[in-house]
């Protein structure tokens, strides 16, 4: 059973709230002009194909991405503020472990970082026993994470995230490369962080699949949104059995309506 904490963010705004949010990298627009909100203490998957720009955005609510502009509020702060850096956990693609550390090492050095001090000693113990039982890592806590399997070590980054009880956990692929019993596991973990602990999730995949798993959707293609909806919402909006059929349904009918818009080719004289 988990410690019940209560959900810092009331229920009734939104976790995160975008308008107009706008991204460029390099030279290219990558996100354009996204507006949607994620409610707290539910579970909300970014879906969309390899490039549309998914990790950017995680990127700009986390804080780290540059060259944004509109307005993206994330737990009642501007994105990136700094009182909001404790509140978030985040997990990027690379897992972020120190290979030549234990399991346990690597969690006391970043629950080190999170409580320093001796008067913190047993909250970081507690906190690190905590986080190695909910990613199920608990009989691996002695081993090298340089021996550990891909899907271990990304376990090991998962646990570093939910060190601090974050209220948002951001979580950029993390089932990429998890055989099918683990990627079960650890949907499984997530429903029980937003059941138990009130945390928000925003986790993104391009495994449509995974989708039918969130409370909500925003699927996204080409650095826009084509829904944010419920899985079952778009099921039924579009006469599909799954979201995946949903989402070719969507993506037929944006390039239908981008060619009927196109303008007519110009004729030249013969
Ligand atoms: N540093 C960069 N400079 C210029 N363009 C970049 C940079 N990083 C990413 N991009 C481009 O931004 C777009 C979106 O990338 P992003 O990583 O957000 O996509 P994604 O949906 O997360 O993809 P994937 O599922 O493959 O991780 C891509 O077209 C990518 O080529």
């Amino acid at each position: 059973m988990m410690n019940k904490t209560r959900p810092a963010v009331p229920a009734t705004g939104p976790a995160i709230q975008a308008k107009a949010l706008t991204a460029v990298r390099g030279t290219r627009t990558v996100l354009r002009g996204l507006g949607f909100s994620v409610p707290p203490g539910r579970i909300t998957g970014l879906l969309g194909p390899s490039g549309c720009g998914k990790s950017t955005l995680l990127r700009a609510i986390v804080g780290t991405q540059a060259r944004t502009t509109g307005t993206l509020t994330v737990l009642g702060r501007p994105a990136g503020h700094p009182a909001l850096r404790d509140r978030i956990g985040y997990v990027t693609q690379a897992p972020s472990v120190y290979d030549d550390l234990t399991v346990r090492q690597n969690l006391d050095y970043f629950a080190a970082v999170l409580h320093p001090g001796r008067a913190h000693r047993a909250t970081r113990a507690t906190a690190v026993d905590r986080a190695l039982a909910d990613v199920d890592l608990s009989d691996r806590a002695d081993a090298l994470a340089g021996n550990l399997s891909g899907g271990q070590r990304s376990r090991v980054s998962l646990a570093v995230a939910l060190l601090g009880t974050p209220e948002l956990l951001v979580l950029d692929e993390p089932t990429v490369g998890l055989d099918p019993v683990l990627r079960r596991d650890l949907w499984d973990l997530f429903h029980r962080l937003a059941a138990d602990r009130g945390t928000t999730i925003l986790v993104s995949s391009h495994v449509m699949d995974e989708a039918e798993r969130c409370h909500r959707l925003l699927l996204m293609r080409d650095g826009r949104l084509l829904a944010d909806d419920t899985p079952e919402n778009l099921r039924r909006d579009h006469g599909a059995p799954t979201v995946e059929a949903a989402f070719l349904h969507l993506v037929d009918t944006a390039n239908t309506q981008a060619t009927a818009a196109a303008p007519a080719p110009v004729q030249e004289p013969r």
